[in-house]
């Protein structure tokens, strides 16, 4: 369902880390202008992060001030969400949910060229192993907003960015139409 009030709408791109989300996001924010949320830096900027874990070596997030820094800037739309998780988020913010997805060799290269070791690294290649983050779309946001999108190679990054376009320009021809 399309919100009423938005000018434009909402995608959320998520998935473990090192799917390629940030690559993704990037490209299709030069391409269609929408604005790159990039949640991470944002929570840090507006200083959501709470206390160090670290056993999973990485800041507990304050999700009711990071959701209510958001709120105005999402009820406008026009935005691309970029995150690791997806369960936090408002239903009603997003009008399409996109998971990336690569195979374990893939993405275990990619999070240890970032510099992941130990339980981190672990953690997050089960994380992909189980479809952790697919499953917590699913359980999330209408099933048929939730796509799944595979992320390995530079021509699937095109692929993938041309048909989050033609959906966009749907949405406006739609919009338009009605
Ligand atoms: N479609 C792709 N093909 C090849 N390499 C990719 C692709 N998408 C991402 N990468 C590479 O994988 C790594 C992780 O990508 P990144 O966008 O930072 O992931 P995320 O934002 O999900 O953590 C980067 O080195 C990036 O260049």
């Amino acid at each position: 369902m399309q919100h009423p009030k938005r000018a434009a709408p909402n995608i959320l791109i998520t998935g473990t880390p090192g799917v390629g989300k940030s690559t993704l996001c990037e490209k299709l924010s030069e391409t269609t202008g929408l604005k790159w949320l990039e949640i991470s830096k944002i929570a840090k900027e507006n200083n959501c992060l709470e206390e160090y874990d670290e056993e999973y070596q990485c800041c507990v997030l304050d999700e009711d001030k990071l959701l209510d820094g958001l709120e105005e800037v999402m009820s406008c739309g026009g935005n691309i969400v970029d995150y690791h998780c997806c369960d936090l988020f408002p239903e009603r913010w997003f009008d399409i949910v996109f998971v990336l997805r690569t195979d374990n060799t893939t993405l275990y290269d990619r999070l240890v060229g970032r510099g992941y070791s130990g339980k981190k690294l672990e953690d997050n290649i089960q994380c992909e192993i189980f479809q952790t983050i697919l499953e917590e779309a699913r359980a999330s946001y209408a099933t048929e907003i939730v796509h799944e999108l595979s992320s390995h190679t530079p021509e699937e990054l095109e692929s993938n960015l041309q048909r989050i376009c033609l959906w966009l320009q749907q949405w406006f021809n739609d919009t338009n139409n009605q």
